[in-house]
């Protein structure tokens, strides 16, 4: 027999399926949710709550999605301290910087990267975190990618192929380009869903990106993108142009990019989701990426960590939900959104039958809706407006993953 979990006696209940709740969110008041194994079962008014073979009482507080964090580069060894206390004294970031990591994550073994990897996972879990992307990208030779993936399915949720991260210093650039989508993209290519690329000055031009974009697409691969985080590029019209899932950073958009960006979701076909990077903005000093513009335009938007150890060392999505809030000029519904089903939509993990790392088909993420996963996040707050009333403060006090209590 299946056990059942109820957790009942919710004040307010997230759910991401407005044919559920009201408003933005589909929220409920004096709510209860039925968890059956792995799934949700039934979500409705405490008063009509059925039976369980267990209960939590939740005593009023608030309950919704766990965070789907989208974008993380988190199998890596060493850090970069002196890197950004030399940026908080004046310097600027610079694409450069990833080499010093790749030379940590090269030297370090298997072990130490499982360690550091379980060490991050843990710490996002406790926060809130129930579904993680992960990318290689420290890596850079075919072993040292191959390495990273494998690492990395052990863990997270889904697995992206970073390899055209940089150029790896002493390699020449065309050369480079050739092995990322030829060999390295072929022996990676069964342990990933998905291939990135780091669109930017110092990295890959307009050019070596449509190249690798379009070779990922004829292997069957999905794409993503970094673009327009250090200024200006192609990014944002690149991703949009090729399908790609999502395109990532933005803090350097045009109009005609956010237009392009919210053009791009269309009756019948799914567009490219605009994923915003708040805690990798401010630790790189860079300009907040216009989530109020993208929205009020009405692209598709996700707030994501992009937890590394370069340009955001943070894995904390209640951190970067209160910062979406206070200074991107988000509401508190339209961020946890952006930061739960956002997410799940950058991952095209909003619908059931997505396949895991492990091989497995799961049900739907970022909602709390019957039929879809049980990754939930009780609060120790009566609202989520708590997560940007209180910054700072850790108020995630339990966490469910598929129906098990993970923090
Ligand atoms: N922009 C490219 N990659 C990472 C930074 C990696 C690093 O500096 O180590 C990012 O998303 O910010
Ligand atoms: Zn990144």
């Amino acid at each position: 027999m299946v056990r059942t979990l109820l957790i009942d006696n919710i004040g307010e209940l997230t759910t991401n399926d407005e044919t559920l709740g009201s408003g933005l969110g589909g929220r409920l008041s004096d709510a209860a949710v039925l968890i059956e194994g792995e799934r949700i079962a039934w979500v409705g008014s405490a008063a009509q709550a059925p039976t369980a073979d267990e209960r939590i009482d939740a005593e009023g507080r608030a309950l919704l999605p766990g965070w789907v964090d989208s974008h993380t580069h988190m199998v890596f060894a060493g850090d970069r301290t002196a890197e950004f206390e030399a940026r908080m004294a004046g310097e600027a970031y610079a694409a450069g910087g990833i080499n010093v990591t790749v030379n940590a994550t090269r030297a370090a073994s298997d072990a130490e990267l499982e360690a550091n990897l379980a060490r991050l996972v843990g710490e996002a879990r406790r926060d809130g975190t129930t579904t993680m992307e992960t990318k290689t990208g420290y890596g850079l030779t075919v072993a040292d990618e191959v390495r990273s993936a494998r690492v990395a399915a052990t863990q997270a949720d889904a697995v992206t192929f970073l390899g055209a991260h940089v150029v790896p210093a002493g390699v020449d650039a065309a050369a480079y380009l050739d092995l990322v989508t030829g060999e390295m993209l072929d022996a990676v290519a069964p342990l990933v869903s998905a291939v990135d690329v780091f669109c930017e000055s110092g990295a890959f031009d307009e050019a070596q990106t449509r190249r690798i974009l379009e070779t990922a697409t004829a292997k069957g691969l999905a794409t993503r993108v970094h673009g327009n985080q250090l200024g200006h590029g192609p990014g944002t019209q690149l991703a949009v142009e090729h399908g790609s899932l999502s395109v990532d950073h933005l803090g350097f958009l045009t109009d005609d990019d956010i237009a392009a960006l919210a053009g791009s979701w269309g009756e019948d076909a799914r567009g490219t989701v605009a994923t915003v990077l708040p805690a990798c903005d401010l630790s790189t000093r860079m300009p907040l990426a216009p989530a109020r513009k993208l929205i009020d335009a009405g692209a598709v938007v996700a707030i994501a960590s992009n937890c590394n150890p370069g340009t955001s060392y943070t894995s904390s999505m209640g951190f970067c939900v209160a910062t979406a809030v206070l200074q991107m000029g988000l509401t508190v519904q339209e961020a946890v959104r952006a930061a739960t089903l956002g997410g799940a939509i950058a991952l095209g993990m909003h619908e059931d039958g997505w396949i895991d790392p492990r091989g497995s088909l799961q049900a739907r993420v970022g909602v709390v809706s019957p039929g879809a996963l049980a990754d939930l996040q009780l609060l120790n707050a009566p609202s989520v407006t708590h997560l940007a009333y209180r910054p700072g403060m850790r108020l995630t006090e339990a966490v469910w993953k598929a129906g098990t209590r993970v923090a």
